[in-house]
């Protein structure tokens, strides 16, 4: 049975979806990802479908898999399709299905964390280029896929060191895609832009005292006079997108996701004592375009204010320089005429029967920024409609004929932008001639 397993057609559908399974199964999970198995996986991928392949780690332990298909004609710019491998953690107890077992059910559902972020994208890039080479068809552009570690805490060690590094500049790069999200319709989203993370905490301290006073200034009252004015400014944002005025991308976001008070004791917390500090995060989203010197002024005046005994911290990811290109200008893909790629990816999934909603902004943080500061654009997209949004939740999953669909769309996006040539100016003059 060994030798028939062998002998496999590896075109069929359980062929296809065998290997997304064993790529979902790999734990790559932070904070401790088994890059060395995935990094194995991508490359015996890499070679059941002769790419040349390279393994490069500018952080020793965190490897990146670079692969390439040469184009016929080397000297075009290339055309990179990005994806990380890593994976946000899980907790196992709380799903229906084990979420590194990539369980198959009655409806066609494979549950695995990565099923949607986002291995389903780099497993898609290489079917959709196995399918292609079997078909014959030959690149004029080369087309690499990178696959990036770490991008789950930042990207520092993995697309950031990439983008920056010789090899990249080498790889004369002329477009990138990387991750969307899925789309609960039947329209693909495609992202043009993200929202920059700021990563806020604030600091109340004042008098400690007996839990039976009433008085003013205390730490705990001081924070919540802060945490209601976030919550007011958090529902006046998002009433802004509950009435459809704003898309998610365009407001800023913020939500708290920790808080840290109290006197512990041996049995859990002090109840007579007010302390006399008290913390919480905030992890807030700002828009490429939104104005973030006011906000700045909001966080100091409003959200922790030293006239009420608070100080803040915005967090290492407090990049302005993220969304902000060396002019100042907000660091966004352009979607219109003024590039091609854009209209070759609308026509493409057009070509292979897909439906594509209207650009948007990413609402969270993809490691395309680190492309796009380089000059380059880059494009969201992750073939995924009619589909659950679930990325970082419990149970995420992609349904397998999402999936085999996204493969169709992934090659007919690959076969328009290896195969296009830019018109000049004597082509287009010859053509009205
Ligand atoms: C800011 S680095 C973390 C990147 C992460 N990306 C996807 O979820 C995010 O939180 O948006
Ligand atoms: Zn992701
Ligand atoms: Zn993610």
């Amino acid at each position: 049975s060994s030798l028939l397993e062998e002998e496999e057609d590896p075109s069929t559908a359980s062929a296809i979806i065998s290997r997304f399974q064993q790529y979902l199964q790999i734990n790559t999970s932070q904070p401790d990802p088994d890059y060395p198995h995935s990094t194995a996986f991508l490359l015996s991928q890499a070679q059941s479908i002769s790419l040349q392949s390279q393994t490069i780690e500018f952080i020793s332990k965190k490897p990146i898999v670079l692969l390439k298909w040469e184009g016929t004609q080397p000297h075009l710019p290339s055309i990179l399709l990005n994806s990380h491998t890593d994976v946000v953690p899980v907790e196992t107890h709380k799903w229906a299905h084990h979420p590194f077992k990539a369980h198959l059910d009655h409806h066609g559902n494979i549950y695995a964390r990565g099923s949607q972020d986002m291995k389903c994208v780099g497993m898609q890039y290489l079917e959709a280029i196995r399918r292609l080479k079997a078909s014959g068809f030959q690149p004029l552009r080369s087309v690499y896929l990178s696959f990036v570690p770490d991008e789950e805490i930042g990207g520092h060690d993995g697309a950031e060191k990439f983008a920056e590094s010789d090899t990249f500049k080498d790889m004369n790069v002329g477009i990138v895609l990387d991750e969307g999200l899925a789309s609960p319709d039947e329209h693909y989203r495609a992202f043009y832009g993200e929202r920059c993370p700021w990563w806020l905490v604030v600091k109340a301290t004042g008098a400690p005292g007996h839990g039976a006073k009433l008085y003013d200034n205390s730490a705990m009252e001081n924070l919540f006079k802060s945490i209601e004015s976030v919550r007011r400014f958090r529902a006046a944002q998002f009433d802004l997108v509950k009435a459809g005025f704003k898309a998610e991308g365009e407001v800023i976001s913020v939500n708290m996701v920790f808080l840290k008070a109290g006197t512990p004791s041996p049995t859990g917390f002090v109840m007579n004592l007010q302390p006399s500090e008290a913390e919480a995060g905030f992890d807030i989203r700002v828009p490429p375009t939104a104005d973030a010197d006011s906000l700045e002024k909001r966080i100091a005046e409003e959200w922790a204010p030293a006239s009420r005994n608070m100080t803040f911290q915005l967090g290492q990811f407090k990049q302005k320089a993220s969304i902000e290109d060396k002019f100042g200008r907000p660091i966004l893909t352009a979607t219109d005429s003024s590039n091609p790629w854009w209209d070759l990816l609308e026509k493409a999934v057009k070509k292979a029967n897909g439906k594509l909603g209207k650009p948007e902004i990413f609402p969270a943080s993809t490691d395309a920024r680190y492309f796009r500061e380089m000059g380059l654009p880059a494009i969201g997209f992750s073939p995924m409609a009619n589909t659950p949004i679930l990325l970082h939740d419990h149970n995420e999953f992609l349904n397998q004929a999402e999936y085999l669909k996204g493969i169709d769309i992934y090659e007919s996006i690959i076969k328009a932008y290896a195969s296009y040539v830019p018109v000049t100016k004597d082509e287009v003059s010859r053509d009205e001639l």
